[in-house]
């Protein structure tokens, strides 16, 4: 089997209530002061949306996950978003957040949050159902083909953002750069491209699943950037504090980037 499709093969233990439980409820999901991780990163989504260069009719996320957090700061910005995994089960855990089925996750904290550094004074419900409405396409997705939607994409996006996703889905460093080469070409030139990731990773666990993490680091995330060609408008780093190590997983930090495609020469 190849080491691809190992990566692949490990997934499909993935338990989404788990992931949820191990990255995005407290007391790992910590809002409390500005310093915290979570805070950071919706704050560096926010303020990259914030500048008003990155707008248009499609925005796509891929390796969305369970998680929509990252597409908080994205709904005002774009018509519609697009969502996408690799595995059907978190696909339908999104389709019952936008349905607001009673079993979904309470995302509430953080689309508060979210509103609040935005400080347009929007209400988390307006939010909440704003974004809900945005999500018209939840879709499956492959970074490891050369066409990661197949025949899915009618045209590529004006933005990306993506989540902690090409590290951990690359079983090293060279995967790691084709899965970026590979959605790249679901960018439009001269198009945005918000990625967060882990830095110095190498396993997370998602319930019975344990996954390998293609440990990367500031220097490696910006030299595969460089090789698909990006531009660089910003580079932010977090340092995870010790005691944020809990056993799920072994992130050093996390990164986020502000990059640019190339418009076409
Ligand atoms: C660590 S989770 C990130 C989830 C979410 N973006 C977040 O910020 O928490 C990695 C995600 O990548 C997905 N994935 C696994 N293999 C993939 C592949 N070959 N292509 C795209 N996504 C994949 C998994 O199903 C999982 O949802
Ligand atoms: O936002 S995080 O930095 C975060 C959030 C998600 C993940 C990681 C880290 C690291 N492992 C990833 C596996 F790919 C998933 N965070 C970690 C500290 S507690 C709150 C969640």
């Amino acid at each position: 089997m190849s080491s691809i499709a190992a990566v692949g093969e490990s997934y499909q233990k993935f338990n989404p209530r788990a992931y949820l439980q191990n990255n995005y409820m407290p007391p790992r999901a910590d809002f409390s002061s500005e310093d915290c991780v979570v805070p950071w990163k919706l704050r560096c989504l926010a303020e990259a949306f914030a500048t008003g260069d990155i707008h248009g009719r499609t925005l796509i996320d891929v390796g969305s996950g369970p998680t929509i957090y990252q597409l908080l700061s994205a709904c005002d910005h774009f018509e519609e978003i697009v969502a996408t995994d690799y595995l059907e089960v978190n696909r339908e855990v999104l389709r019952r957040w936008v349905q607001n089925e009673p079993d979904g996750f309470d995302w509430s904290p953080y689309i508060k949050h979210a509103c609040r550094i935005e400080g347009k004074g929007e209400q988390w419900k307006e939010k909440e159902q704003k974004l809900r409405g945005k999500l018209r396409q939840i879709l499956p997705i492959d970074v490891h083909q050369p066409e990661p939607l197949g025949s899915q994409l009618c045209q590529p996006a004006d933005a990306l953002v993506s989540t902690f996703c090409l590290e951990a889905v690359s079983p090293d460093r060279p995967s790691f750069e084709r899965a970026l080469r590979n959605v790249t070409t679901l960018l439009q030139p001269g198009g945005h491209f918000l990625l967060i990731g882990a830095l110095e990773e190498s396993f997370y666990l998602a319930g019975e699943a344990k996954l390998s993490v293609v440990p990367v680091s500031e220097a490696d995330v910006k030299e595969a950037l460089r090789k698909s060609g990006y531009h660089i408008h910003d580079f932010r780093a977090y340092l995870m504090p010790p005691g944020l190590k809990i056993g799920v997983d072994d992130v050093s930090g996390v990164f986020f980037v502000h990059a640019q495609k190339p418009p076409v020469a």
